[in-house]
């Protein structure tokens, strides 16, 4: 089975709930821009890529059943013609969560086709929809490619940049979050490169952190490293520094390779909370510091990290766990059966603070791996991306 966040077919879109991994895999049906908004504000679809990607496959499957149904879309509102209608659902969708950039850049990409389209002669309502529908699903298709891509360069890289020599070398990394198959249209970014690494024999094994508090450590990236039998250990976020202090010559613990959410325009990269710690803890340790992002998290217009708004979830999130009930069998074995249900794992008279990214300076990173190539800093120090995008 292939793990897939997202399934699509004109004018039908399922999302995995991701909130019920890895004790349960079911699948919602995205009928409306609001499921989609709900799904993606609610994390049950989470990941930058994929977010992008619901938002935009959600406005298409509608349209393609109104295409399909021959329905007025002046029936949906006063001003609900083809154009004006999937403008109106594309800002509302603009608002489910605000720091990855890779939602910003579909609307602003979707918006263009649109437009281009309204322009031409003899244009209607379908002809929008139709284009806007293949530029959707179009996104679906480059981002699996762009992984496959980002997997390649990312492997190619850390082999030369590490010194590692197959066969006695094989090299151990540490990755955050969950970057992977779960949080983009398939193959990931991050995890994506651990993916090559493994399919070329060099992973000796993939560390990953629990990535506390929505935990996609621990329910989504192990649970993606098991699907694909790469040797793998997780750790807690608190063990990081004890990893690379205690272990990484015995592991041959080579480089931490994160992902992104949005990458300024100076290298300043936007990620999972708790990036920033371990970017400190790989310099500490001279252990290289790797992002792996498509171009679509890199944001040119916005200037540095300081400038990257950061979203603040519930306090909630931090003091609940969800899992399934936990029973004990008659010769002391644990059960772990029955439906996922929130638990108190923390009073919460005093509320948690619950950013859910911080930033990490450019400094602190080594190289930007991206689907067109890595991209490492000059003499200066400086991440220049222009070239990424001349094509
Ligand atoms: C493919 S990069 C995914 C990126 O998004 C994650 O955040 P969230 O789970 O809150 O959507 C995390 O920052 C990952 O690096």
């Amino acid at each position: 089975m292939v793990l897939q966040a997202i399934r699509y077919s004109r004018g039908s879109l399922q999302i995995l709930d991701q909130l019920k991994l890895p004790h349960e895999e079911v699948y919602r049906d995205i009928w409306t821009v609001q499921d989609a908004w709900d799904a993606i504000h609610s994390m049950q679809v989470r990941g930058a890529p994929a977010i992008a990607i619901v938002a935009a496959l959600s406005i298409a499957a509608c349209v393609a059943r109104c295409n399909k149904s021959g329905a007025d879309p002046a029936l949906l509102g006063p001003d609900m013609t083809g154009a004006g209608l999937i403008s109106h659902n594309l800002q509302i969708l603009l608002t489910s969560r605000p720091t990855a950039v890779n939602l910003a850049d579909a609307v602003r990409k979707l918006e263009k086709v649109v437009w281009q389209v309204q322009q031409q002669p003899g244009s209607t309502d379908y002809s929008i929809n139709e284009a806007y529908i293949q530029a959707a699903e179009q996104m679906l298709v480059d981002d699996i490619r762009d992984n496959e891509n980002i997997g390649n360069h990312g492997a190619d890289w850390i082999l030369r940049h590490t010194g590692t020599v197959f066969p006695a070398g094989k090299l151990s990394v540490l990755t955050h979050c969950n970057t992977g198959s779960l949080a983009t249209a398939g193959y990931g970014t991050a995890l994506g490169v651990i993916r090559s690494l493994h399919s070329r024999g060099y992973v000796k094994r993939a560390y990953y952190t629990e990535t506390r508090p929505y935990n996609q450590g621990s329910r989504l990236t192990g649970y993606e490293l098991m699907h694909d039998n790469i040797p793998s250990q997780m750790i807690t976020d608190s063990m990081a520094g004890a990893l690379l202090g205690l272990k990484r010559e015995a592991e041959n613990i080579n480089c931490i390779i994160v992902g992104a959410d949005r990458v300024a325009a100076n290298g300043d990269t936007a990620n999972k909370i708790g990036t920033y710690a371990l970017a400190i803890l790989a310099k500490w340790h001279s252990v290289k510091f790797i992002v792996a992002a498509p171009r679509t998290t890199i944001d040119l217009n916005t200037a540095s990290g300081q400038d990257i708004t950061i979203e603040e979830r519930r306090s909630h999130e931090v003091t609940t766990m969800r899992g399934p009930a936990v029973q004990r069998s008659k010769d002391g074995s644990l059960i772990v059966g029955g439906s996922v249900h929130e638990i108190a794992i923390a009073a919460d008279h005093h509320g948690a603070w619950n950013p859910a990214f911080d930033v990490t300076c450019h400094a602190l990173i080594d190289a930007i791996v991206t689907e067109k190539g890595v991209v490492e800093k000059d003499e200066n120090g400086e991440f220049h991306f222009e070239k990424l995008f001349a094509d």
